[in-house]
């Protein structure tokens, strides 16, 4: 099995989280909050309440976790293509896949990226949500000292299944999505190429930038979801389960609800998935 693109995959993903880490932190608020009035407030208040480091919360943990989820999802996206097609990541361009194929190959990318993802994606949004600024005196201390910290506090009130809250959800947005992924990246680099060649620099950005902002606004409605059952119990209310969730949120926020944070996933996908593709595509061309 091929492992270079678990390792291009990784080091590709850290890159792209640590460049869109400010956005998905405004993006989780606007979702599971209703005291922001939009993007630009929410972003004032952050700023105003816990300084730049508001915007970083949370993300020393996804560094190395999310990257690794990333480089499961290249992994198996590539090795499933491999088993599809009998092509290697460089045979690719000259015997380019179906698109049926590029598609089974993300799903399942997806399927299996979304269950190493859950608890990591858990503890993110958790922390991501505490708003108490970090270095106040005096205050009420938040509920989470940190990722570890957090990590114990889910498993020792919950168990290990809570470790697991919304990923039901999380499958459900991840597998087709991540399908249309790739196919949008593969797409887009095919238009943009002639037959056999590679794609140049700039086509990998924008496609893999527009393969970004593609799958996300696909995924948004369930990403809402997702967010809303990972916060189930601490500040609102318990749901019975993902269709409750949906059922219960549209009845009282209308339908507009499942695109809260949509502008903000789109700003935030394009240069995230952007520069994940270029250092992906650049990590396996410099060790082909
Ligand atoms: C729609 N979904 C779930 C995705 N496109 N997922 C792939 C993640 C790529 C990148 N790390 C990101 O966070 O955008």
């Amino acid at each position: 099995m091929p492992v270079e693109e678990f390792v291009a995959g990784w080091i590709s993903g850290a890159l792209g989280l640590v460049l869109g880490h400010p956005f998905d932190t405004v993006k989780v608020r606007l979702q599971t909050q209703s005291t922001y009035r939009g993007i630009i407030d929410c972003m004032v208040k952050t700023y105003r309440h816990e300084s730049i480091l508001g915007f970083f919360k949370g993300m020393s943990f996804p560094i190395a976790s999310i990257a690794v989820v990333n480089s499961v999802l290249f992994g198996v996206y590539s090795n499933a293509l491999l088993a599809l097609t009998a092509t290697s990541h460089h045979e690719r361009r000259l015997q380019p896949p179906s698109y049926t194929h590029v598609f089974i190959a993300g799903c399942t990318g997806g399927f299996l990226q979304a269950y190493c993802l859950a608890p990591f994606d858990l503890i993110k949004v958790r922390l991501q949500n505490q708003t108490e600024p970090r270095a106040r005196q005096g205050g009420p201390p938040p509920r989470y000292r940190g990722p570890v910290h957090c990590a114990a506090s889910i498993f020792q009130e919950e168990g290990p299944r809570g470790l697991f809250r919304g990923a039901w959800a999380l499958t459900l947005r991840d597998t087709p999505t991540l399908g249309i992924y790739f196919v949008s990246y593969e797409w887009l680099c095919r238009q943009a190429t002639p037959g056999g060649q590679n794609p140049s620099s700039t086509t990998v950005l924008v496609a893999g930038g527009f393969a970004g902002i593609t799958s996300w606004v696909t995924a948004t409605p369930l990403d809402v979801i997702k967010s809303r059952m990972q916060m189930a119990g601490l500040e609102q209310r318990e749901y019975q389960g993902l269709l409750d969730c949906m059922v219960s949120s549209a009845r009282q926020e209308g339908l507009g609800v499942f695109f809260r944070g949509l502008t903000i996933n789109s700003a935030r996908a394009f240069p995230v998935n952007a520069v994940t593709f270029l250092s992906y595509e650049y990590l396996l061309h410099l060790w082909g």
